[in-house]
Formats: C-alpha cells, structure tokens, sequence
C-alpha cells in the first residue's frame, strides 16, 4: 500500500529522518516506534504531504507520490490524526465527523450557501452513511449531537478517529491515538482499530508510545532512532533486539511491554 524508499529530512543541522526505507502492506497494521525525537512525527509529515523529504520517495498503490500537495493524497485514500486533538471543538459530533468526509462529496458539503437537488440528495444520503458507518461503529451515538468542547478526552480522541474514518481511508495513519488515555480508554481504541482492519481491510500506519498496545495489536513494528530505522518486524522479534532495548534503556516505554 505504502512504501518509504530511502526518505531523508533535515531541519538545518538536524537530521529528523536518515535515509529510511520501510513498506506497509495492504491490510496490516505497521506500528512505527522509538524514542522521543527519534523521528516518528517527521516520517508522518512526509508520508501526509505536510513535509518533502530532501532525497527519497513515497509511493502509494505503487505511485510515486512524493512531491504531490497533502490534499491530492487524501483524495486518493490517505488520511491521518493528530499527536494534538485538530477537532473544531465549538462544533457538535456529528458535524466534525461530516466535515472529515467532505472529500468524497461531488458537490462539497458547503455549496453556496443554498442547496438543492444533487447537492442535497448527496448530503442526506452521506448523512446517513455517517451514522450507519461510523457513529453506530465506533459507539459515538449517544454523543452525536453535544459539542466536542463537552466531551472527556478520551472521547475527544474517538471523535478524530470517526473524523479520519468518514473519508473511507485506504491508508490510516494515527498519530498517538492513546496518548493520555487510561486502561480502559485505551483497550476500547485497540479494539476499535482492529475492528476497522477487520471489518473495513484498511491499512493502518500507527505512531504510538503505548508498547501493549503496539505489541498486542501490530502485524508489523518498525523503530526509529535518532531518525535511522535500527529494527523491523514481528512485534516479538523487535522486543527482543539487542538494538531496540539499548534504543530505549532510561525509557520508560518498554517497561510496559
Ligand atoms: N519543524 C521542525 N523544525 C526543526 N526541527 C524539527 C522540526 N520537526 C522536528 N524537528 C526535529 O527533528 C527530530 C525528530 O522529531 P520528531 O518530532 O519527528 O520526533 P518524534 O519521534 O515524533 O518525537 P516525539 O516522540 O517526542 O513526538 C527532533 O530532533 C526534532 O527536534
């Protein structure tokens, strides 16, 4: 589905990403991992258009797709969370969740103020998709029309995973999607994602620093640091590389593991 091919970043001085190669097949869930600043968010920022590697490519279905605008990639399947929550938080659920599928509308979801005939049989029809697809899924319906400000964190952050969902994604990239949670909340999203690779086949590409999570729920695992991939793998094997341990001696992480 994606392939990294020998992508380097730097920021002046500072080298965020050093010529880093890795594939996400179709239907996995790849977890990228390593310390902080090891690279993590910049290797997001490439694939997501947001930032362009100095050197090396990024192709999606086989396409090269590095130079092209973060809107193009989304209109072909690529969409992604935020480390921080990116909600409009004055607006109420259900409409943060409208908004994130606003690229697969003909018409747009705002045309022209007024709106009629196809843009309109398109709105209730994509309405009810919403609700059916994404709301009753990831169990949001008792919340669907209080404001995203109201909502507890953990709640805040299943609303931007509906949102990333709503665009019917082939590629989901979810930039610490448990960050800040507790148990609970974050044995719910595990399931939640695992769900969506099951039942919807989508391909996932997930930044997390929650090594349960990313160990019980990754098909493949691959770790950074200081912006060089040091392992790639099955989540056992990379838990037991001698790199990997030494990569995260003094953190905290992987005592969780
Ligand atoms: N816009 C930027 N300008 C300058 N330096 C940057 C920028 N973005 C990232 N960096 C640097 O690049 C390196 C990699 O940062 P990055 O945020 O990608 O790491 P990370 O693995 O996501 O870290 P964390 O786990 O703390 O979120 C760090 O040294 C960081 O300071």
């Amino acid at each position: 589905m994606l392939t990294v091919s020998n992508a380097s970043l730097s920021f002046g001085g500072i080298h965020a990403l050093v010529d880093l190669s890795f594939t996400a097949r179709e239907g996995e869930i790849t977890s990228i991992i390593g310390p902080n600043g090891a690279g993590k968010t910049s290797l997001f920022n490439i694939i997501s258009g947001f930032y362009q590697p100095q050197s090396g490519a990024i192709l999606f279905q086989g396409e090269d797709i590095t130079r092209e605008r973060p809107d193009h990639r989304a209109k072909r399947g690529m969409s992604r969370t935020f480390q921080n929550l990116a909600l409009f938080r004055g607006m109420s659920v259900l409409d943060n969740i409208k908004l994130g599928g606003h690229t697969r509308l003909k018409s747009g979801l705002f045309s022209g103020g007024w709106y009629y005939g196809r843009a309109q049989r398109e709105e209730i029809a994509f309405r009810e998709e919403i609700e059916r697809d994404i709301i009753d899924f990831l169990e949001l319906d008792h919340i669907r029309k209080a404001p995203v400000s109201a909502l507890p964190y953990g709640l805040q952050k299943r609303v931007e995973l509906a949102r990333a969902l709503a665009m019917k994604p082939k590629l989901l990239m979810l930039d610490e999607p448990v960050a800040g949670m507790n148990r609970e909340e974050t044995e719910d999203i595990a399931r939640f994602i695992l769900d969506i690779q099951e039942q919807w086949g989508t391909t996932i590409i997930l930044v997390e620093h929650d090594m349960g999570m990313v160990m019980d729920i990754s098909d493949q695992v691959v770790v950074l640091n200081f912006g060089k991939q040091i392992a790639a793998g099955a989540p056992a094997d990379v838990q037991a590389n001698p790199q990997v341990i030494e990569a995260y001696l003094g953190s905290s992480d992987m005592e969780v593991a």
